[in-house]
């Protein structure tokens, strides 16, 4: 996150970090708590990455720092990836993480509710939140940030990528000036936004042209187009 500050504890108890270990163990996206077993993250995420013994998923924590032998951690059972998804930069960019146990909810770890159509216009404020880079030549962050970010207009967005088709399905936001923005490493995660003093997962952190550059927004997947899809794969 460029231009963030850092979150509180159990601010943002669906935020999850996923890991994968191969010879060596590091934080590879974000993720969301959308049940007891679920978790929503980005297709691109699991790029390369198919198989299920190898991935950790880290909830209820603030820092990557409280990663330990002993922190709670759950393995994946399962990884459904959308059908259409090719690369992020053409949608679809979605993808469901079958937890392989229950989880337990607490203030630390628990799911936010997800959109129904029409949400995008409602929301009074949305934050996007992650672990990483606060530049685009940078590194992890070890504490959480949080960034308040406006939902900008798909026409406005596509007029910012010329060279993109900026679907329905996708969600753009930004600010004009640049300087605050998602950023390498918090992919995956959750642009979680308020209504009537309820979080939703308005969008999941997907693509953009570089990190905080003026008029080129982050773009999110727009998961209120996929409940269905979301409904079906976890019934
Ligand atoms: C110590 O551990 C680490 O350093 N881990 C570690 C550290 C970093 C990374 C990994 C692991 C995952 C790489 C492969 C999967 C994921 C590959 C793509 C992913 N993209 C993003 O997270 C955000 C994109 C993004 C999203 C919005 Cl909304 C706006 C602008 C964006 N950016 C444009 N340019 N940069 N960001 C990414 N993530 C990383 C990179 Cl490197 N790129």
């Amino acid at each position: 996150i460029v231009g963030g500050v850092n979150a509180s504890v159990a601010e943002w108890p669906w935020q999850v970090s996923l890991h994968v270990k191969l010879s060596t163990q590091s934080h590879l996206c974000g993720g969301s708590i959308i049940s007891n077993q679920w978790i929503l993250t980005a297709a691109h995420c699991t790029d390369d990455l198919v198989f299920p013994e190898i991935w950790r998923i880290y909830t209820g924590i603030l820092r990557q720092s409280e990663i330990k032998q002993d922190t709670s951690v759950f393995k994946v059972k399962e990884i459904i990836v959308h059908s259409k998804y090719r690369i992020s930069e053409t949608g679809y960019d979605i993808a469901l993480l079958r937890l392989d146990r229950p989880m337990n909810f607490s203030d630390l770890q628990q799911p936010l509710c997800l959109p129904t159509e029409g949400m995008n216009t409602k929301y009074t404020e949305c934050w996007v939140t992650g672990w990483g880079y606060t530049k685009e030549r940078g590194q992890v962050h070890d504490t959480l940030q949080k960034l308040k970010i406006p939902l900008i207009s798909n026409q406005e967005c596509q007029t910012r990528y010329q060279n993109h088709r900026i679907t329905d399905k996708m969600l753009c936001a930004g600010y004009t000036e640049g300087g605050k923005d998602a950023c390498k490493g918090d992919s995956g995660g959750p642009l979680s936004c308020k209504y009537q003093n309820k979080w939703y997962l308005a969008g999941i952190t997907s693509w953009g042209e570089g990190c905080a550059r003026p008029e080129q927004p982050g773009v999110y997947t727009n998961v209120a187009e996929f409940k269905d899809w979301i409904l079906e794969k976890t019934s």
